[in-house]
């Protein structure tokens, strides 16, 4: 059901939040900031500014009920809370923001959004990576196993691992180079060094809300209510550490270094509008086992885009350039649900502010590809970028972003703020 929520002619009186690109009053995204060396208060972003949510409850503005959880220093207990509490704020926000009367109220709270510091909006409990991506899981599948691509049980079976939650960070957190062991394509034998095929992995996050019992799955049904909110995720990955640690228990060092996300999570109801019937999947594939079958409106309307500007290019005064741009619907083969009903369909618990990663959103078109592995074809078609530098993986001072936007025809698009990590140079040797 559409709620006036999303009408697209509802417009804030805050100034520069009529039309603004990603925080338009249809957004109302939740995150955590800072001021100065002030505690960290829950926030939505309205246009250039953040509106300080546990001042407003503060003020008895918001429903009595979310006082509580709105005064933690982060989403955790907002999104442990019924998804009815959560709907009440979206309300709440929206009738403030966009009714001129509540202006003399809200000011207060408004903070110029250049002027705070955005922190990761969940302790983290567990973090689990997908691999939903077709088109990236058959042309890394090519790369990394060249007889082998996409393996028997992709089409049945969504595919996961268990991440690292200790080292997931913000958006704008330097990512520093990893060391690890580390086997060139040619090289003979193993070495210790700094990685030296460094990559992203452009993904979509998703926020779990509420809890289920050990031992009690998650319906596919329901499995929407479990779904919080969105953000982007890279997975930084290091290839030559992944090609050689890799077999047979799946990504280790080379992936859990560093893995940054978008501070502001876009949540489920902002994005209701934006669920659409998924792809037909190809004539001859299984259908979903009973346990992963979902009613029509699985898949999401968000266009993807990856950015990268060097430490030169920023010394030009040049602009970041566009590496990739797509679509999260044709990406994806698994839906947002179906992987969260299968990850809890052995009776695995998830709880509020777990993190699930899609795996890399690679489109079928070479320039809709999720990575720089798939970009530069194994690093044997470097791209050649503004300025004349060219790229295979990433070099010390390149600053790789994320951008995600919801878009559909009759409705405001809303946008997710970059996801963006700069490199940092490999520490010097330890050992
Ligand atoms: O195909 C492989 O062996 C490995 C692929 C990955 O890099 C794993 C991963 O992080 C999943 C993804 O992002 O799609
Ligand atoms: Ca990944
Ligand atoms: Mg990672």
């Amino acid at each position: 059901m559409i709620d006036h929520t999303h009408d697209p002619r509802a417009q804030s009186w805050v100034e520069g939040a009529a039309g603004h690109a990603d925080f338009p009053v249809q957004n109302l995204p939740l995150g955590v900031f800072s001021r100065g060396d002030g505690a960290r208060r829950i926030a939505t972003a309205i246009g250039d500014h953040v509106l300080d949510l546990a001042g407003l409850a503060e003020d008895g503005a918001l429903p009595q009920g979310l006082s509580a959880a709105l005064a933690q220093p982060t989403l955790n207990a907002l999104f442990r809370l019924p998804e009815a509490d959560r709907i009440a704020l979206r309300h709440a926000l929206f009738a403030l923001l966009s009714s001129e009367r509540c202006r003399l109220k809200v000011t207060p709270h408004l903070h110029a959004s250049d002027a705070v510091t955005l922190h990761l909006s969940f302790a983290i409990g567990d973090y689990t990576d997908f691999y939903v991506g077709i088109h990236h899981a058959t042309a890394i599948g090519k790369l990394f196993r060249p007889d082998n691509p996409l393996l028997p049980n992709y089409k049945h079976v969504p595919i996961g691992y268990h991440g690292r939650a200790s080292s997931v960070r913000v958006s704008g957190t330097p990512v520093t180079r990893p060391w690890g062991q580390l086997k060139a394509p040619d090289a003979a034998a193993p070495e210790h060094a700094p990685c030296r095929r460094l990559d992203h992995e452009l993904e979509l996050g998703l926020w779990i809300a509420g809890d289920n019992d050990l031992g009690q799955p998650v319906p596919i049904a329901d499995a929407w209510s479990r779904i919080g909110g969105l953000c982007l995720l890279n997975d930084w990955s290091a290839r030559d550490i992944q090609a050689w640690e890799y077999q047979p228990l799946g990504p280790f060092l080379a992936k859990n270094f560093a893995t940054t996300v978008s501070p502001w999570v876009i949540t489920a109801q902002a994005l209701a509008p934006f669920r659409l019937a998924p792809p037909q999947r190809p004539d001859g594939d299984p259908a979903p086992m009973p346990y992963l079958r979902e009613s029509g409106d699985g898949a999401l309307a968000i266009t993807l885009e990856t950015t990268l500007r060097t430490a030169a290019m920023r010394e030009a005064g040049l602009p970041p350039h566009r590496l990739s741009h797509g679509n999260a619907r044709e990406a994806m083969y698994w839906t947002a649900a179906q992987i969260v009903a299968h990850h809890a369909s052995n009776g695995c618990d998830l709880h509020a502010g777990d993190l699930l990663g899609t795996g890399t959103l690679s489109g079928p078109t070479p320039e809709s590809a999720g990575s720089l592995m798939e970009l530069s074809q194994g690093g044997k078609a470097p791209i050649t970028l503004p300025g004349g530098e060219t790229r295979t993986f990433l070099a010390d001072g390149d600053e790789l972003a994320l951008h995600a936007r919801a878009e559909r025809e009759g409705f405001a698009s809303i946008g997710f703020g970059p996801c963006l990590g700069r490199i940092a140079p490999a520490r010097p040797e330890w050992a």
